[in-house]
């Protein structure tokens, strides 16, 4: 297939992507129910406890029994690490970029059926999920061809201007060791597989922690790791609870450094963990985002609605580069909300294992009744609800074909600037509008945020770097009807946060990211 797919390139997907597709989620719903255990030291190990876990999609649908680490199998799995360390680290850099790539292969080769177990997992839809899958291909790909490019950071040095020595100089970067990888539940794969590549091709040895609503898409990686024949304990997986497995893993004498991705709160507590103790530890921490987008009087209203729309909408709005807050100049704003209304109205809310339906369930009951509470609140404060707002799903009285599944409307509202909303990430397909005058207010209010992830503007060509000089975020686009803000993808568009949203100010997939795994030694030999 000459396609090549990404998030920008999803919504022309070909036929025959779509026959393999269903032919694996059949083959993976005939297999539903297992029991998965964790893998440590090369090998599957069960748990004392397991969680029963049922689709979001219909919580009826069960998709099995999940380990629940404990204390006892963080420390094996840590210990496992820690005795891997050396023989990785020493392990030529060619040698760990070839079993990586292996990685990569595999995952490619299995892309159909990760992809189906996705679906049920998380409830999205297909193109995403297979997206997603992709992705973390890529990332296997990516990582191991950068570090290599990068000749592994290794730089010969001048000799010292001394007379009668001849001192020689180097510097080296060294992994840190055991590193440790806790993803969220919004992108189970991609942003488990990711950070795990770059901790991994940089010598350090991995204990990963998937999110407790999504441990299927880890334990789906860690067979492709264990099938691509890494020693063992260089990679281990852990399914779990975050305030159990996480904390531990975060407290965890053994923990050279961390990858997080998820929440704010989640994300500045680890923070602070990783820097108290008997030296600081690294911990690049990839958090949440509150994404404006500018629409001015020059935009093509065309493009700015098909791009808002796929943004904040996409997934349920269960993205960290979800667009939610939309500010549009007042003498455009009723021809673009016209748009929005009809690209609304076309939106398919069902059970996203059928290719209709461009939009699932949220992930859980929890983000159901929030949506009902947010709806509430936006009402209750003023706002104006122009689409959506109501549950479709358990307890709605909605469709039958949704009751057992945790669906809802796309939310469109027009807010009062007061209102506390436009400061929370609701993490669901929520978008709120204001109507701007001038310019340089709508740029004032995208920026009032303490977050800075993404951005998007669409608006005449030559206002584009007046838009990419002021807004403070780390990852924009400017009239991209693939998606507002949006389906950053490894090799072209490096993702990472300004202000609360990252720690490190280094994207994933950039230039600059693989460096943060390792630690400098500087090196003088005099002979
Ligand atoms: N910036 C990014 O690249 C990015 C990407 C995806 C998601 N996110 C953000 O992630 C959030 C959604 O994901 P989520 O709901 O899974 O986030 P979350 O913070 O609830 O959980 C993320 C992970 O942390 C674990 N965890 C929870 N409490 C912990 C603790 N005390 N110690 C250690 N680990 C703990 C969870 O089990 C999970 O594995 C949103 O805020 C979203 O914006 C950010
Ligand atoms: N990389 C994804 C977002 C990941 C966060 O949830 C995007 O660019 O849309």
């Amino acid at each position: 297939m000459s396609f090549r797919l990404t998030y920008a390139t999803m919504h022309n997907s070909p036929e025959a992507m779509h026959e393999r597709f269903e032919a694996a989620l059949a083959r993976v719903e005939a297999a539903l129910g297992a029991r998965h255990p964790l893998f440590i030291a090369g090998a599957d190990r069960d748990a004392a406890q397991h969680a029963d876990r049922r689709s979001p999609i219909d919580t009826q649908l069960r998709l099995g029994e999940f380990a629940l680490a404990d204390d006892t199998d963080v420390d094996a799995a840590m210990a496992a690490a820690r005795d891997a360390f050396p023989a990785w680290r020493a392990t030529p850099v060619a040698e760990r970029a070839r079993l990586q790539r292996r990685v990569g292969d595999l995952l490619a080769e299995r892309v159909y059926d990760i992809a189906a177990a996705m679906v049920l997992e998380v409830g999205k839809n297909r193109m995403e999920a297979l997206g997603e899958t992709q992705e973390t291909v890529d990332f296997f790909h990516h990582y191991a061809d950068d570090f290599e490019r990068n000749a592994g950071y290794a730089h010969t040095l001048p000799d010292d201007p001394i007379e009668g020595y001849a001192s020689h100089n180097a510097s080296v970067m060294r992994p840190y060791g055991v590193w440790v990888v806790i993803a969220p539940f919004n992108f189970p794969l991609a942003l488990a597989g990711g950070p795990t590549a770059a901790a991994l091709v940089t010598g350090n040895t991995v204990v990963l922690k998937g999110a407790s609503d999504t441990p299927w898409a880890g334990r789906l990686l860690a067979d492709c790791i264990r099938d691509a024949g890494l020693p063992p304990g260089v990679f281990n997986y852990l399914s779990g609870s975050g305030r159990e497995a996480g904390e531990a893993l975060v407290r965890h004498p053994l923990t050279a450094g961390i990858t997080f991705t998820g929440s704010v709160a989640v994300g500045r507590h680890i923070m602070q963990q990783m820097a108290a103790g008997a030296w600081p530890r690294p911990c690049i921490a990839e958090m949440g985002g509150k994404n404006p987008c500018i629409v001015t009087e020059r935009a093509d209203l065309d493009r700015a609605a098909a791009g808002i729309v796929r943004s904040a909408y996409g997934m349920g709005g269960q993205k960290c580069s979800a667009l939610s807050r939309l500010y549009v100049h007042e003498r455009v704003a009723d021809a673009l909300l016209e748009r929005l209304r009809q690209q609304i109205a076309a939106i398919r809310v069902g059970d996203p294992r059928r290719r209709e339906h461009w939009l699932g369930p949220v992930i859980n009951a929890n983000a159901y009744a929030s949506y009902a509470r947010y709806a509430g609140e936006l009402r209750n404060g003023g706002a104006h609800l122009l689409c959506g707002g109501a549950q479709l799903g358990q307890g709605s009285g909605g469709p039958a074909a949704l009751a057992r599944g945790y669906y809802v409307e796309p939310l469109l509202a027009e807010a009062p600037l007061a209102h506390p909303l436009w400061q929370h990430e609701m993490f669901l397909p929520i978008l709120m509008l204001h109507r701007y005058r001038d310019r340089d207010e709508a740029m004032r209010l995208a920026n009032d945020t303490p977050m800075g992830l993404t951005a998007g503007f669409f608006g005449g060509a030559d206002e584009v770097a007046w838009f990419q000089d002021h807004i403070e975020a780390g990852v924009t686009y400017a009239n991209r009807p693939q998606g507002a803000t949006t389906g950053a993808w490894p090799g072209y568009q490096p993702f990472g946060g300004w202000k609360g949203s990252g720690s490190t100010g280094k994207a994933i997939a950039s230039f600059y990211y693989l460096a943060q795994y390792l630690r400098e030694q500087s090196r003088t030999v005099v002979e």
